[in-house]
């Protein structure tokens, strides 16, 4: 008998293990070449408004992608946990705090979960995701509920390590696919 949420669990196991054996130089080349590759996808869709989130130290880093942005006037929203389980969003500012699971969220004005709908392209977190574009996040349900709600849905990419492409993750009714994938060896389009 198959069990999605026991192998989600698993594979999660696995990418936690993985991303947290990663060293500091590590990191460091694996964020430059993602950032490379993102900046380099936004300039080709001429991106103004860009969805992404502030990372974890050992998740895909969005430091140099979030500077690009600010240098460029492109304005980027980042997630805000809220307690009923949706995304609020905020616009790129100056601060960051410390929100709900230790989380760096932004503290600019709070915008609600609609405000998704009006960016130019979504970069999410994930913890893998497979060619067939099915995406594992971290087992809450808060973008496969913030990409579903939406009625037009701006191209989504995950951000991921080499490693955390996989050939097949579980897919549940509620997965919401993404329409590619960008990790440090480059770009793919599912
Ligand atoms: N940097 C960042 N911000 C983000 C996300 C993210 O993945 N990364 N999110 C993307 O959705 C949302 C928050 N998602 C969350 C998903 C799960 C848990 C959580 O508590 N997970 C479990 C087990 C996690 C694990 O398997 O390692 C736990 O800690 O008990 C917390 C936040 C919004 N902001
Ligand atoms: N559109 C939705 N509406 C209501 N509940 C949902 C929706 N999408 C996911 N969920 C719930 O969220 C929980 C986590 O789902 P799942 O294990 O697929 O998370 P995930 O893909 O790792 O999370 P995320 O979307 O945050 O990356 C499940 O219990 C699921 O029922």
């Amino acid at each position: 008998m198959v069990d999605a949420q026991g192998e989600k669990r698993a594979i999660r196991a696995q990418v936690r293990a993985s991303r947290l054996a990663r060293t500091a130089d590590e990191r460091r080349i694996a964020d430059d070449a993602i950032a490379a590759a993102a900046i380099a996808y936004l300039q080709e869709i001429g991106a103004r408004e860009v969805a992404a989130y502030l990372a974890l130290p050992e998740e895909p880093g969005t430091d140099g992608i979030l500077t690009w942005a600010k240098e460029h006037g492109v304005r980027v929203l980042l997630p805000i946990v809220r307690q009923d389980g949706l995304l609020d969003w905020a616009e790129q500012g100056d601060t960051i705090a410390e929100g709900a699971f230790g989380l760096p969220e932004p503290t600019g004005e709070v915008l609600p979960p609609t405000a998704l709908c009006d960016v130019d392209a979504i970069l999410a977190p994930a913890s893998a995701v497979d060619r067939r574009g099915m995406r594992l996040g971290w087992g809450r349900g808060y973008f496969d509920k913030a990409l579903g709600a939406l009625g037009r849905r701006p191209p989504v990419h995950a951000l991921v390590f080499d490693d955390e492409i996989l050939d097949a993750v579980p897919a549940e009714a509620h997965d919401q696919p993404v329409d590619g994938a960008i990790a440090p060896s480059g770009r793919l389009t599912f």
